[in-house]
């Protein structure tokens, strides 16, 4: 290191630095003082419905709406030299933290920690959610319904493995509502014991997802090495950190929790990898602008059955986003469909659609209309 003295050239930016960085502070102190602000009003606001009607539900603080509108805004002014999403992450921290003053979120998500879920309920939520970690996904649904976490982020599909299918599942009988969407950038390691080799590897253990992402390298690179699917890849990077020869399939998040060494950098057969996971919570959100919609809807067992279902998305020139099927749960060889769509439930074409599809249909379930993930 030089021991030299800063130049004055130098000085005098790291002066202007200091200078910017209180303009800073102030304002984001402003702007935190403007949010205890909105929450005082969102409580008066059901105050006053509870004298009227008798009913006092609970004030709702998170507005993903309104997060979304104020990343996509700050995205669209944004002029350099640092990038769209960068200046978003800023934001949403600064939002995230707003947030927090007004109420501390519970956001409950598929664990243990160290999981992909988990760095998605940090990517939408921000660091100043409490983020509190479930066995499995009918259990992150569960505290969600209970309100002993005020939302959940369970994973819903990946680029290569395709549907979630218990996730979409749970969605058939569930009550509650997607409020929100995140995607996930999955970059998959072979995780060890720190200190360990390549050569004291007797086993491999992941979730299926994982393993099923990474066949092409495994079968290259360990033939005759045991994998097993265990119920995360948090829960194998917790085992990896235990048992001495076990290596586990998981990502940065994981290594960096239980400090495991890796063995070998993102494994992935498909380096686009991406999974998408979904916010569920209970209340409806308002629309954003820019929304989807997914539903599930059930149809006669009748020819062109399908095709009646989509034609009025056609003819309203409404784009689907995703469209899957599974069995349907009470009768043998029928179908639903998951459908998921760009617009929002109180448009008026897509309210058009709606009520055309309850004719034809004999089960249809609006999941949530929610804003595009932004970030
Ligand atoms: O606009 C609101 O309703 C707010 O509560 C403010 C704010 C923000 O910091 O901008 C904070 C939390 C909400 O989820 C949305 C936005």
């Amino acid at each position: 290191m030089s021991d030299t003295q800063p130049t004055p050239e130098l000085l005098a930016i790291r002066n202007r630095i200091d200078a910017l960085d209180s303009e800073i502070l102030k304002l984001i102190s402003e702007r935190a003082q403007c949010a205890q602000q909105v929450a005082e009003i969102k409580v008066a606001e059901v105050l006053a419905q509870a004298k009227e009607t008798g009913e006092s539900p609970e004030p709702v603080f998170y507005r993903p709406e309104r997060e979304a509108q104020v990343l996509t805004k700050i995205k669209e002014r944004n002029q350099g030299p640092l990038a769209d999403d960068t200046v978003a992450y800023i934001f949403r921290e600064i939002m995230s933290a707003c947030l927090a003053l007004e109420r501390p979120l519970q956001v409950a998500y598929l664990g243990p920690e160290g999981t992909y879920t988990q760095s998605a309920a940090i990517k939408h939520f921000g660091h100043a959610a409490v983020c509190v970690s479930q066995g499995t996904i009918d259990r992150v649904f569960a505290e969600v319904e209970s309100g002993a976490c005020h939302y959940g982020v369970v994973p819903v599909e990946n680029s290569t493995e395709g549907m979630v299918s218990h996730t979409l599942d749970s969605f058939i009988d569930t009550p509650l509502q997607i409020v929100g969407e995140v995607e996930i950038p999955i970059h998959h390691h072979l995780l060890a014991l720190k200190g360990s080799s390549v050569d004291s590897v007797t086993k491999i253990i992941a979730h299926q997802q994982a393993l099923a992402q990474c066949r092409n390298w495994l079968n290259h690179h360990w033939p005759h090495v045991e994998w097993q699917a265990v119920s995360s890849n948090g829960e194998a990077a917790k085992r990896a950190a235990k048992e001495p020869g076990v290596a586990a399939i998981a990502g940065d998040a994981a290594a960096e929790f239980y400090g495991l060494e890796k063995l070998a950098e993102r494994i992935e057969d498909n380096p686009d990898n991406t999974t998408r996971f979904l916010i569920i919570g209970r209340d409806e959100v308002p629309p954003s602008g820019q929304d989807k919609t997914s539903l599930v809807v059930s149809s006669r067992n009748k020819p062109g059955a399908l095709l009646g279902l989509l034609a009025p998305f056609q003819r309203e020139g409404i784009s689907l986003t995703r469209i899957d099927t599974r069995p349907s749960k009470t009768e043998k060889w029928a179908y639903v469909f998951f459908i998921e769509f760009e617009g929002h439930c109180q448009d008026t074409k897509v309210a058009a659609i709606l009520s055309e599809l309850e004719e034809q249909s004999i089960l249809i379930k609006v999941l949530g209309s929610y804003p595009r993930a932004v970030l």
